[in-house]
């Protein structure tokens, strides 16, 4: 059977305007934001960091530039998708402190057949498609969306797999807790 790997990705070519300073260099228990997401991801096969050349160094991920800079994070995924190996791609958006390794593992043990992006419900039953698993057999319709205009992440969950939040709640109870303003790191 032919093998699939398995990679993870960052996206952080965001702006932080409503942080009001680089939200990836924001310090929350004693390490950064950006540090803090990469330690708790899974052992991977490739990791890749997309962001603008040279605004961060993150020993053992791999630098990779926006395929179309200032994009959004759809665009972000367009990049990863590119650089990582054909398979499954762990993407997270670099201001979500609460997520663990036990999250992407319901992620991953919740992949179907058939399935080509899984993605959780938040309590409110809200996708949240910046903490989301997407194969890179997307990377064509990814591409196709943005030619087309399209630049909410939520449109690239294509063949999507949802995980209920009763499933994510026990492992990763702060999972979605997103940073967008200072008030929002959590206190240390
Ligand atoms: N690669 C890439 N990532 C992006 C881009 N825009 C936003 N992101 C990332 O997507 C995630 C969620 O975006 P936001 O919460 O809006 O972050 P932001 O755009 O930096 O912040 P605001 O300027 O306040 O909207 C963050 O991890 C951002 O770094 C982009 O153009 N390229
Ligand atoms: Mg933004």
């Amino acid at each position: 059977m032919h093998e699939e790997a398995l990679s993870a990705a960052i996206t952080a070519g965001g702006r932080s305007s409503r942080f009001g300073s680089d939200k990836a260099l924001a310090v929350i228990s004693g390490e950064r934001l950006l540090d803090r997401v990469a330690r708790r991801f899974p052992p991977a096969d490739a990791r890749v960091l997309v962001a603008p050349p040279g605004r961060y160094v993150l020993p053992g991920w791999t630098p990779l530039p926006d395929t179309r800079p200032g994009e959004g994070p759809l665009a972000g995924l367009e990049a990863a998708l590119g650089a990582c190996p054909d398979g499954w791609v762990m993407y997270a958006g670099v201001d979500l402190p609460g997520l663990t390794p036990a999250y992407w593992a319901a992620l991953l043990n919740a992949r179907t057949a058939g399935a080509r992006s899984v993605a959780g419900l938040d309590a409110s039953g809200h996708v949240q498609p910046l903490a989301a698993l997407y194969h890179t057999s997307l990377r064509g319709a990814v591409s196709a969306l943005l030619d087309a205009g399209e630049r909410r992440l939520r449109a690239a969950l294509l063949d999507v797999q949802q995980v209920p939040w009763a499933s994510l709640e026990a492992q990763c109870p702060d999972a979605y807790r997103n940073v967008n303003t200072p008030a929002d790191l959590p206190d240390a």
